[in-house]
């Protein structure tokens, strides 16, 4: 039967071969760069077929709005992966549900605890850890190199496990920490696309198990999942304050004609935890590169300058300090765009037929913003997409980017900001991030393309963190070992300004 649509023609894209399609031309790794270059022939919505699989691309951030947002009743599914969510996470990952009555309902759950208001309440955890950031970069006496990763790791985790399950992470090899790491690592293999046949023909999975070896691996990781998950909410329900597991578990008890198992609202919860600690991270971990390599531009030293006038070198920024520092803002709002942690977004999927500027859309596409084309759009950003360069968030206003689109958008965008901001700040007003240097005295370089994957991060590298003066030095070592403060109470404190 012939759809309202079927006239149409499909987006433009590159030449498919018959059965395969594009697969053939399609990218073994970073498939944002490939997207860009073929955007840049066919235009800003592309269509690829993926041996049968319909692949749209958006490149602008028009477009993305334009599907993902006004028609975001029909663009707000996701693909659908049997071994990786059906099968190892019994259907319960956040980011993979399919957009349904029970996704919605944990969205309800969700966003009382990050909305913006929320969000502002927490500002006292994340000024608590990036003070510990600092001091933990302060090392002396020589000033080895170091790579900060750890650092800033063990920030964002503690960050986030304390705001979720009241426990602080004091080093990065915190056992809850590694053990997330271990989990993520087996589920990242089971998430690859193309590795399991059953992910393409889903009748498979109706075989004995005997003929369908990943069903024993996704029960053994769905056990390993369950064992996190679960273990984090219930040291989160244990504990004497206030945090974000009780607050959703006091949601759920309040609704009536609602049953959520434990091991449901664990995975709720500590999927955002997992989402919250990659792309946090590795956007922090994109700082340091743009220091290394895009600071020679001026605008660290414009940063540094603006901060010495509003904040002085008698005590450590806050975030009282924000609405006199507009260039720090943009300094993060360029962040993002310049080196976005999810470059390819997350994908989207349209179960329905539908049509966007004269081009049929067929039911059953994937649907993918490409950030790394959408923040590189010279007709809203300027000039020079490739250079780090700030002034550009001065003027009018421009669309905020990075976090997704429509109702998958980033739920955690507000907390994710100010951390960054403080982070940031306090890293600009404490230190001069230098490179290593070779044998011969030059800047080892720094690689700036990333790995592959969902979130894109930064090859590993070293650098020297040397303080601005010792007046740095004095005020970290004052102010900023930050052992002795009762978490447990700044918690009851938050708790008792938004959610009594
Ligand atoms: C700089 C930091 C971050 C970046 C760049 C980032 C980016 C993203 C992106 C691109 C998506 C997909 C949106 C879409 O499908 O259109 C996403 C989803 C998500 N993020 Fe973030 N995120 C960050 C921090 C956080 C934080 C701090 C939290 C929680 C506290 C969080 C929780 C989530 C969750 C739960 C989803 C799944 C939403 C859904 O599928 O409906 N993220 N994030």
């Amino acid at each position: 039967k012939k759809s309202a649509f079927s006239s149409l023609p499909l987006p433009p894209g590159p030449p498919a071969l018959p059965l395969i399609g594009n697969l053939h031309q399609s990218p073994k790794t970073h498939p944002w760069f490939q997207f860009h270059t073929w955007s840049q022939s066919y235009g800003p919505i592309l269509h690829l077929n993926m041996a049968g699989q319909s692949v749209i691309v958006l490149s602008t951030n028009k477009t993305s709005h334009d599907l993902l947002a006004k028609q975001g009743a029909t663009f707000s599914d996701r693909p659908h992966f049997v071994v990786a969510h059906e099968l190892a996470l019994q259907g319960m990952h956040m980011l993979l549900r399919p957009y349904d009555q029970r996704f919605k309902l944990h969205q309800k759950l969700e966003s009382p605890v990050l909305s913006e208001k929320a969000a502002k309440a927490y500002l006292p955890i994340q000024d608590l850890e990036s003070k510990q950031l600092l001091l933990d970069l302060l090392t002396p006496p020589s000033n080895p190199l170091i790579n900060p990763h750890d650092a800033i790791e063990r920030m964002t985790a503690s960050i986030i496990y304390t705001l979720f399950y009241s426990h602080r992470v004091h080093t990065a090899s915190d056992p809850i920490l590694l053990q997330a790491h271990l989990v993520n690592h087996e589920f990242d293999q089971l998430a690859q696309v193309g590795k399991y046949l059953v992910d393409s023909f889903p009748l498979l999975n109706h075989l004995p198990p005997f003929l369908a070896p990943w069903k024993s691996e996704a029960a053994s990781h769905w056990q390993k999942q369950r064992a996190l998950h679960v273990g984090n909410l219930d040291r989160g329900l244990e504990s004497k304050s206030w945090n974000v597991t009780k607050q959703m578990q006091q949601s759920v008890d309040s609704m009536s004609d609602i049953i959520m198992p434990a091991d449901e609202l664990a995975l709720n919860i500590g999927i955002m935890a997992d989402a919250a600690l990659d792309a946090s991270t590795e956007t922090m971990m994109w700082f340091v590169v743009a220091c290394l390599t895009e600071g020679h531009r001026g605008w660290v030293a414009k940063a540094q300058k603006d901060i010495d006038a509003v904040v002085g070198r008698s005590r450590l920024p806050s975030f009282e300090d924000r609405p006199a520092l507009p260039y720090i803002n943009a300094v993060v709002e360029e962040l993002l765009r310049w080196r976005p942690a999810g470059a390819a977004g997350v994908p989207h999927f349209t179960k329905v037929e539908s049509s966007y500027e004269g081009y049929r859309i067929p039911a059953n596409s994937v649907v993918i913003p490409n950030h790394w084309s959408i923040t590189r759009e010279e007709a809203v950003f300027g000039p020079n997409v490739e250079d780090f360069v700030p002034e550009r968030w001065l003027g009018e206003e421009l669309p905020t980017i990075g976090f997704g689109y429509g109702r998958r958008i980033c739920p955690g965008r507000h907390v994710a900001r100010n951390s960054l901001w403080i982070a940031v700040v306090r890293l600009l007003w404490a230190y001069d991030i230098q490179p290593e240097l070779n044998k011969q005295g030059e800047p080892v370089k720094v690689d700036t393309k990333g790995t592959d994957g969902l979130v894109t991060k930064p090859l590993p590298f070293k650098a020297r963190f040397v303080p601005r003066g010792d007046w740095v030095k004095e005020i970290v070592r004052r102010d900023c070992d930050t052992w002795k403060v009762d978490h447990l109470q700044t918690l009851d404190e938050i708790a008792a300004s938004v959610f009594r």
